[in-house]
């Protein structure tokens, strides 16, 4: 899940933005704050301005009022004057001139004039008594000494109970020579000051004083926080004090009043060249009262912008947090889907699936795993692995600490146990589970049974090396085993035998009982020869009804005829099988290891042509393989190879037995016999190449080649004279399976234009047997182009007699086994006379072989046999000879009895 990244992603963005906004914020917030400092310090020069303004304004009106006092105190000061010069002053008069002017000044509430000593001698008004007290001050010297001093005011007189300052501004009065008269005083107070103080605007706390030039306030505006006027109250404030030092007359200042406590820009002016100066302050508060105003707005403002775009963030914030929630839950549902997914998958899988943490205790455990091992789910769950069967704890463990350690996915097959401790094979793969974090916190396994296929793989591994029948080691094994026992033979200087078994008769058994007999005393067989082999020596099964055992470790060959004693003496005892009673016999070859060959192939086969040597020897014995041996197997390779050659070469002929009726001892019949004239062997009996054509099949086209080539004959004879001879031609059983016999037989007659009902099929006991129904289709169908057939060698074989009457044959011929010891064996003449009687009562004629000599005829004719043939009468002979024979015999028919 890519949560903790998107979340990250978010929380970056959200920052990101935050700190825009704070930044912006910020900003906004110096630019005010600027702003506002530019501004206050605006309103400060504004307010210095505004002060500067303000007492110079007020000075100058000051001013102008005091020059308005001067020229009414010039025009006293010159009416007396003249009044002195017109023979002193009358008083009434000049006092009466003084009224007119004060009532000019409504400013000044009292004008007196002294005389040249100082006394108060003329005026009206108010502030008489301050007058005399002024004679005697530093500004009445001076205007009695200077007669240019012009307009001086005179020093404050302070009233303390009233809050007043009582000041007077002075003109000197001359005599008419110049010389002093007096001087002429204008009486004014703070009051007529504080009026034309309180007219200025100076705002909230502001102040506009009046003051001495000694600090002594003379008139202030407004009055004191106690009511008091303040006059005669001594500014203290150093810095102005300074200023004064310095000889500034005005300057503007920033002071804390020592008065009222309050922060003011204050400028001062000296009045004209009085010692007043003027004072005006605006208080911080005031002037600053706009800009705070202004500065609330902005702040208001910044505020309101702050809050915006903290709303904004809030909001985005918020959303974002909200839009992040609803993607955490849209992911938490799709972690769901897929958790809920996950399980069901896991559950209804049907690989088990389960899951341990790093202690090796189970996490999970889905069904299949409870069907697999029989643990239900909550039983497990906590526990440690119940299905590691004991031994593979170790094995169990060193994958767990793989997976932990090491990170490894592992992919191997175990065997594993259910809960009834059976044992189960699994192809497990595990790998590492991990926490959020990413850190190893357990192992998955998904595991799936496997038994059936390893039990299908141990089978096709035994199978590959066993006979599916008889479960004994097959040829592949059997090599193997003997290359070990050769390379022990080799280091021990011992000695192996390959002893190649093969049962005598076993197709008869196998044709006349059925396979399934057959199969289960092959069975048998393996299991007796299993139970007397030596645990070192091995037994195998070639195919068929051959068996080779390995014989280990043997000091000499001699110890083999007692070995093979005891295999023979096993198998002598009968078998039972499917409730016949089977004696069995063997042939038996044995090839020995390193005298014969060095190996494997080349031994077992010298084993094998020792078996043959064995069956050739009258079977149920052995042989053991020595170089003559080879010496045939090398003829008959030669004659293998010659056959297909023989028959394009024309390399063949047919010889002829006469067939004589024991009735008349005329020649009723032909047997025709294959012969093989080899250019270099000359000529070769059917007893040396016939089972060599059968094996290679080369026997269908020399069987087509025999019989066109009798049919021919024995057209030719008839055309000779030879008449109503019947030519036998010998079968095999190959023809019946490869070969299209019946087409063969059309063709064979067509082509002749032999007489079918001439023509006589000999078939062995053993055609009939194999395929049955098979080879019955094909002998009606012979029998319906009305050829004669023939059972050659009967009573050698198993067959039924029921055949006999299925099949319609015409002729038995009685085995020359049988025959040839008629006279001397009781035993041979009751089988040969059953079978003549046996014929009779099927009505099927008689044909006895190997008569070879005139007791056997005799009996034979005694016993009521129809016909025979033999060395008595003549060997087989060309065609030539046999014609010969029959015009010789034909003319003197018992020329031979
Ligand atoms: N499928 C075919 N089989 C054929 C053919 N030609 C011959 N054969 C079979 O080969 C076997 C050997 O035959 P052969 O060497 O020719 O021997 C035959 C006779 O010579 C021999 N015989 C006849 N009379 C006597 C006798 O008095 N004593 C004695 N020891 N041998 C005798 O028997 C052979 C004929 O036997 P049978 O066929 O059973 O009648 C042999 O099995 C032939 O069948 C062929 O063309 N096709």
């Amino acid at each position: 899940m890519q949560l903790p990244n998107l979340s990250r992603l978010r929380g970056n963005m959200v920052v990101r933005m935050a700190l825009s906004l704070l930044i912006l914020n910020v900003a906004i917030f110096a630019l005010a704050a600027f702003s506002l400092y530019e501004t206050r310090i605006q309103y400060e020069r504004r307010a210095e301005v505004e002060t500067r303004n303000l007492v110079q304004s007020l000075a100058s009106k000051i001013q102008a009022d005091f020059h308005t006092i001067d020229l009414a105190l010039l025009t006293i000061a010159d009416e007396a004057e003249r009044q002195y010069d017109t023979g002193g002053i009358d008083k009434a008069v000049f006092d009466a001139f003084i009224e007119q002017q004060l009532a000019r000044l409504p400013k000044v509430d009292g004008l007196w004039a002294t005389d040249a000593d100082g006394r108060v001698a003329y005026g009206v008004g108010l502030a008489r008594e301050y007058v005399a007290a002024l004679v005697g001050d530093g500004h009445y010297a001076l205007l009695r000494n200077d007669a240019n001093s012009g307009l001086v005011v005179s020093k404050a007189i302070i009233d303390p109970e009233k809050g007043q300052a009582q000041f007077f501004l002075a003109r000197r009065m001359n005599y008419l020579d110049g010389t002093f008269a007096g001087i002429i005083y204008a009486h004014t107070g703070s009051a007529q000051f504080i009026k034309n103080l309180s007219a200025l605007d100076v705002g909230s706390k502001g102040v506009v004083s009046l003051f001495n030039d000694d600090f002594t306030i003379l008139a202030r505006y407004p009055a004191l926080a106690d009511g008091n006027r303040a006059a005669g109250v001594r500014i203290a404030s150093p810095l102005l004090h300074e200023t004064f030092a310095a000889g500034k007359s005005n300057a503007t200042l920033r002071s804390v009043s020592d008065t009222d406590g309050v922060e003011r820009v204050v400028s001062f002016r000296q009045i004209g060249d009085t010692p007043l100066n003027l004072l005006v302050g605006i208080s911080t508060e005031s002037y600053l009262a706009r800009w705070k105003k202004e500065s609330a707005i902005t702040s208001v403002i910044f505020f309101v912008v702050l809050s915006f775009s903290l709303s904004i963030l809030m909001y985005w914030g918020l959303r974002k947090q909200m839009l992040a929630k609803k993607k955490i839950e849209q992911v938490n549902r799709a972690i769901d889907a897929e958790n809920e997914m996950n399980r069901i998958i896991v559950h209804s899988s049907p690989l088990a699936i389960y899951t341990r943490d790093k202690n090796g205790l189970v996490t999970a455990w889905n069904q299949a795993c409870e069907r697999m091992f029989g643990w239900a789910e909550a039983e497990v769950i906590g526990t440690p692995l119940p299905t590691v069967p004991p031994g593979k704890e170790d094995e169990s463990e060193e994958f767990r600490r793989q997976i932990l350690e090491r990170d490894r996915t592992i992919q191997t097959e175990v065997q594993r146990q259910r809960r009834d401790g059976t044992l189960i094979d699994l192809i497990v793969t595990m790998a590492a589970l991990r926490n959020a974090a990413g850190e190893i916190e357990g192992y998955l396994a998904i595991a799936a049974d496997i038994t059936e296929r390893k039990a299908a793989e141990k089978r096709v591994e035994f199978l590959a090396h066993h006979d599916t029948l008889t479960e004994l080691p097959n040829r592949l094994l059997v090599r193997d085993r003997f290359n070990q026992a050769a390379a022990y033979a080799d280091r021990e200087g011992k000695k192996v035998a390959l002893v190649f078994f093969d049962l005598d008769h076993f197709k008869a058994i196998n044709d006349s009982l059925g396979h399934s007999v057959g199969d289960d005393l092959l069975i048998e067989i393996a299991s007796r020869l299993k139970s007397t082999v030596r645990l070192i020596d091995t037994i195998s099964r070639q195919g068929g009804d051959e068996f080779l055992i390995v014989l280990s470790n043997l000091s000499d060959a001699d110890i083999i005829p007692s070995i093979l004693g005891k295999y023979k003496k096993k198998l002598q005892e009968p078998f039972y099988i499917d409730g016949n009673e089977l004696p069995i016999s063997m042939s038996i070859g044995v090839a020995l290891y390193p005298d014969d060959g060095m190996d494997f192939d080349t031994l077992l086969k010298k084993a094998d042509m020792a078996m043959y040597r064995a069956k050739d020897a009258g079977r149920n014995t052995y042989r053991f393989f020595d170089e003559q041996m080879n010496v045939e197997a090398m003829d008959q390779l030669l004659i293998r190879s010659g056959l297909r050659r023989a028959l394009e070469r024309g390399e063949f002929e047919l010889h002829y037995e006469p067939q004589i009726s024991l009735a008349t001892g005329k020649i009723v019949g032909a047997e025709a016999l294959i012969r093989w004239r080899h250019p270099e062997q000359g000529l070769v009996h059917p007893a040396k190449f016939i089972h060599i054509a059968e094996e290679s099949g080369l026997i269908v086209p020399i069987g087509e080649w025999v019989l066109k080539e009798a049919c021919r004959q024995g057209v030719e004879w008839a055309e000779q004279g030879l008449e109503g001879l019947t030519i036998a031609v010998n079968l095999s059983v190959m023809q019946f399976r490869r070969g299209d016999l019946e087409k063969t037989v059309i063709q064979a007659l067509d082509e002749s234009g032999m007489d079918p009902r001439l023509l006589e099929l000999e078939l062995t006991e053993s055609v009939l047997i194999q395929d049955v129904e098979n080879v019955l289709g094909s002998m009606h169908e012979l029998k319906a182009l009305d050829v004669k057939l023939s059972i050659d060698d009967f009573g050698t074989g198993y067959s039924s007699l029921s055949y006999l009457k299925r099949l319609d044959v015409d002729k038995l011929k009685i085995d020359k086994s049988f025959v040839c010891d008629l006279v001397r064996d009781a035993d041979d003449r009751a089988i040969v006379n059953a079978i003549i009687q046996i014929a009779r009562s099927l009505n099927l004629t008689t044909l006895a072989e190997g008569v070879e000599d005139v007791k056997i005829y005799a009996a034979l004719k005694e016993m009521g046999c129809d016909e025979c043939q033999g060395f008595y009468f003549s060997r087989p002979g060309n065609a030539k000879n046999f014609k010969a024979y029959y015009l010789d015999r034909q003319d003197n028919p018992l020329k031979m009895m």
